[in-house]
């Protein structure tokens, strides 16, 4: 196998986002779920991208593991690694981004290292260095109230600099439309000063163009879809990639019951979640019981296994931005989110024990508690659900899973999923 491209994503949601860009941008791609073992057999790809949970744990422990990785990745022929981060650029003051990416561009000797969050079809635009989702500032977005990585401040130079030891700087929109050359001026420049990353500007999708042209002949790039979508057309373009149709995730149905599980606080998933009631039936969670000990999940299994002879069920433990402090202040942020992203497990490694095959998840955290307890090793990637939310075939086992960020997918997201896995 000699990789075209290979991408270390940080959380799995964020992963399937990308394998989904990449695909339809015409790379071959893989989903794996952390470095894969030798004995995994994998199709013959132009892209993998290696999924980790490392979004929200210890830095160190980000870096070791993104490290790992990268050598994975590098030893298959991957001349570019792009670490794959969340379009909303999640993460805190501690990390992870910044120290992911100073060990991935010292490792690689990397000069200077693109930097964008940008992904245009989903709202995510970034102007003069500071990030947008939809029309507002990063700050004043649902983000301000992520669970474990509320975003108080919408200027990415001030938010990685404050994560990394490398010198930021910007590449602004005006310098971007003036094409790739005059960026790779500047690139010159900032590299002359000891500027050893920047935040790129992206507005619209051409953007994508100009950054995949320029990061493509770099080693390291750091961002969302959007800089994976522009690095996929670059090879392409450039003849370095044969565009490939779609389609090694599409397959035969795989039948069985279909449940949903929620851990995704977002102002898009409370909305998904309301207006799925009115199609199927719902469970909500008590956190608290979770919390105190009580085996929520094994309520939550006596509710669902009747029910799923009869059709789909949901099971949320989602709140509100309010009801979340509340929670996070009576038992502390990080219990409390290990605590529901366990029990979430629990009640999804025994759904599908009793018969699931088809599960939805909603949420990235979410996700990465889920799918390594049913100890999936990897995904090809079927039918577009929603912008960045795909269809996902695991490698090994006679399963569906969609794996949906949290503020992705339309009102009606787990309704328009059910539709495209059978
Ligand atoms: N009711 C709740 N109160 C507090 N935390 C919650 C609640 N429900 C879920 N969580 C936690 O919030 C976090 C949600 O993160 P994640 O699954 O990545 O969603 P998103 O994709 O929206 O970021 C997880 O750690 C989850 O366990
Ligand atoms: O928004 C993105 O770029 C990705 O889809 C992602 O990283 C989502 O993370 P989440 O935790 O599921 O919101």
């Amino acid at each position: 196998m000699t990789l075209a491209l290979g991408c270390i994503a940080d959380d799995y949601t964020g992963a399937s986002d990308l394998a989904n860009t990449l695909t339809r941008a015409g790379l071959r791609t893989v989903q794996t779920i952390g470095v894969p073992t030798d004995d995994l057999k994998l199709p013959e790809v132009d892209a993998v991208v290696v999924s980790l949970k490392s979004r929200s744990i210890e830095a160190s422990l980000a870096v070791s593991r993104s490290r790992a990785a990268e050598t994975w990745l590098r030893g298959r022929g991957a001349s570019h690694v792009l670490f794959k981060i969340c379009s909303t650029f999640d993460s805190t003051d501690a990390g992870n981004i910044g120290p992911v990416m100073d060990a991935l561009r010292a490792d690689c000797g990397e000069a200077v290292v693109l930097v964008t969050p940008a992904f245009p079809e989903t709202g995510r635009t970034v102007y003069q260095g500071n990030l947008f989702v939809g029309a507002v500032p990063l700050n004043e977005s649902p983000l301000k109230d992520h669970p474990l990585n509320p975003m108080h401040d919408s200027n990415l130079v001030r938010v990685l600099a404050r994560q990394s030891k490398t010198q930021v700087g910007l590449v602004d929109l005006a310098t971007l439309t003036r094409g790739a050359e005059a960026v790779r001026s500047l690139l010159a420049e900032f590299s002359g000063k000891g500027i050893g990353a920047a935040i790129i500007d992206a507005v619209f999708d051409r953007d994508l163009e100009t950054i995949g042209l320029v990061a493509a002949e770099h080693r390291l790039s750091v961002g969302a879809s959007g800089i994976g979508l522009g690095l996929a057309r670059a090879l392409v373009s450039t003849g370095k990639v044969k565009s490939a149709a779609a389609g090694s995730g599409q397959g035969a149905a795989v039948g069985g019951q279909v449940a949903c599980l929620a851990g995704s606080c977002s102002q898009a998933t409370l909305q998904q979640i309301a207006n799925a009631e009115r199609v199927m039936p719902v469970l909500h969670l008590d956190t608290e019981r979770i919390l105190t000990g009580a085996n929520e999940a094994q309520r939550a299994l006596d509710w669902a296994g009747p029910r799923l002879a009869q059709g789909p069920v949901l099971i949320a433990s989602s709140a509100t931005p309010a009801d979340v402090a509340a929670l996070q202040a009576r038992h502390g942020r990080d219990a409390a989110g290990h605590a529901i992203e366990q029990t979430m497990a629990d009640i999804a490694e025994n759904l599908v024990k009793s018969g699931a095959r088809r599960l939805i998840v909603a949420g990235g955290e979410t996700s990465g508690a889920v799918v390594d307890r049913l100890k999936i090793p990897g995904f090809l990637v079927g039918a577009e659900i929603a912008a960045g939310v795909p269809v996902l075939r695991a490698v090994a086992g006679e399963m569906l899973l969609a794996l949906k960020s949290g503020n992705f997918g339309g009102p009606e997201f787990f309704s328009d999923a059910m539709r495209l896995m059978r």
